[in-house]
């Protein structure tokens, strides 16, 4: 069933597991992020960034709508990145249950103004608002102190700012980033700082770029031709550790990219004479719905619906 960002976050902290939140910009997509969860028993989220709605649009929406109605387990359809109270208005009149409103790159004042606007609007209509504090980057281990402070999230001002603003869940910089190149080798998460934002908050908080960029996923890129550098993502024990201080989302795009693009590439590599789009984007559903299954036994969530 389609419910709130709440519904499902509310829960998962107090519960000290993770929901992943996976991008979507296709029905496959969607259905390996549903299907895989109903199956598991699992709560989950689908997001669509502004760039997956200028691509699917109000058609994607209904779909992952359509497919989220009629689960057995709750799904929400946030919108992810918003750029603006526009943005998230937009989002909300095409039905997504949940919008994040990005101001993150503004000064505080700024950042804390446009998400109370988009608060109040939102909670006016019943749906949920993650905002951001910090900004993403990854971190090498040895930076000097104040560079890192630099952009990863205070813990007092993350009490300011959700006081000041209302914000129902938070996304945090703590040394994850988007994309397949985290940082050399294992990336630098710093777990004491979520820990010490969990002491003081109680909502839910969040962390962006999140995939794990597998190994395997990675080395059959290459075998089926792809070409990717030296590929790096979050290693499953430091979610497993965050999750259990007060991360609750966990945002996933990168790995679902890979997963259907290695399937699409080996599927066509194989069978040259090949053109039947099901025999394409079907393997690539079945990939990414072992991505997905991944990702929910990690998190532990699986059962929690
Ligand atoms: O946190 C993440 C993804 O993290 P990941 O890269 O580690 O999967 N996200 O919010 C996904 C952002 C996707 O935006 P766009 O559709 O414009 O490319
Ligand atoms: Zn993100």
């Amino acid at each position: 069933m389609l419910v709130t960002g709440n519904d499902i976050l509310v829960p998962a902290r107090a519960g000290r597991y993770g929901v992943p939140s996976f991008n979507t910009n296709n029905m496959e997509i969607t259905q390996a992020i549903i299907h895989t969860a109903e199956r598991l028993r699992s709560p989950v989220m689908v997001q669509m960034s502004e760039g997956a709605i200028k691509y699917g649009g109000q058609d994607l929406a209904n779909i992952v709508k359509d497919i989220a109605g009629r689960a057995t387990i709750p799904v929400a359809l946030h919108l992810d990145h918003g750029s603006s109270y526009e943005s998230a208005l937009k989002a909300i009149k095409m039905g997504f249950t949940s919008v994040m409103i990005d101001a993150s790159h503004h000064p505080f004042e700024e950042n804390v103004r446009e998400t109370r606007r988009v608060v109040e609007a939102a909670h006016a209509m019943g749906i949920s608002v993650e905002a951001e504090l910090g900004r993403l980057g990854g971190i090498e281990e040895h930076i000097v102190v104040d560079e890192k402070d630099a952009f990863l999230t205070d813990p007092e001002e993350a009490v300011q700012f959700i006081e000041q603003t209302g914000t129902d869940y938070l996304a945090i910089a703590i040394g994850t980033s988007h994309g397949a190149y985290k940082g050399k080798g294992r990336p630098y998460i710093d777990h004491a700082r979520i820990e010490k934002i969990a002491q003081l908050t109680t909502i839910p908080l969040v962390a962006h770029g999140s995939s794990g960029v597998p190994a395997e996923i990675v080395g059959r890129f290459r075998a089926s031709g792809g070409e990717i550098g030296d590929a790096a993502g979050i290693a499953d024990e430091d979610l497993q550790r965050a999750t259990g201080h007060g991360i609750a989302k966990v945002n996933v795009d990168t790995d679902l990219r890979l997963a259907s693009t290695v399937a699409i590439r080996e599927v066509l590599q194989q069978n040259p004479k090949e053109f039947d789009p099901r025999k394409v984007f079907g393997p690539a559903r079945d990939l990414m719905g072992q991505i997905v299954e991944h990702k929910l036994r990690v998190l532990g969530s699986v059962g929690k619906a």
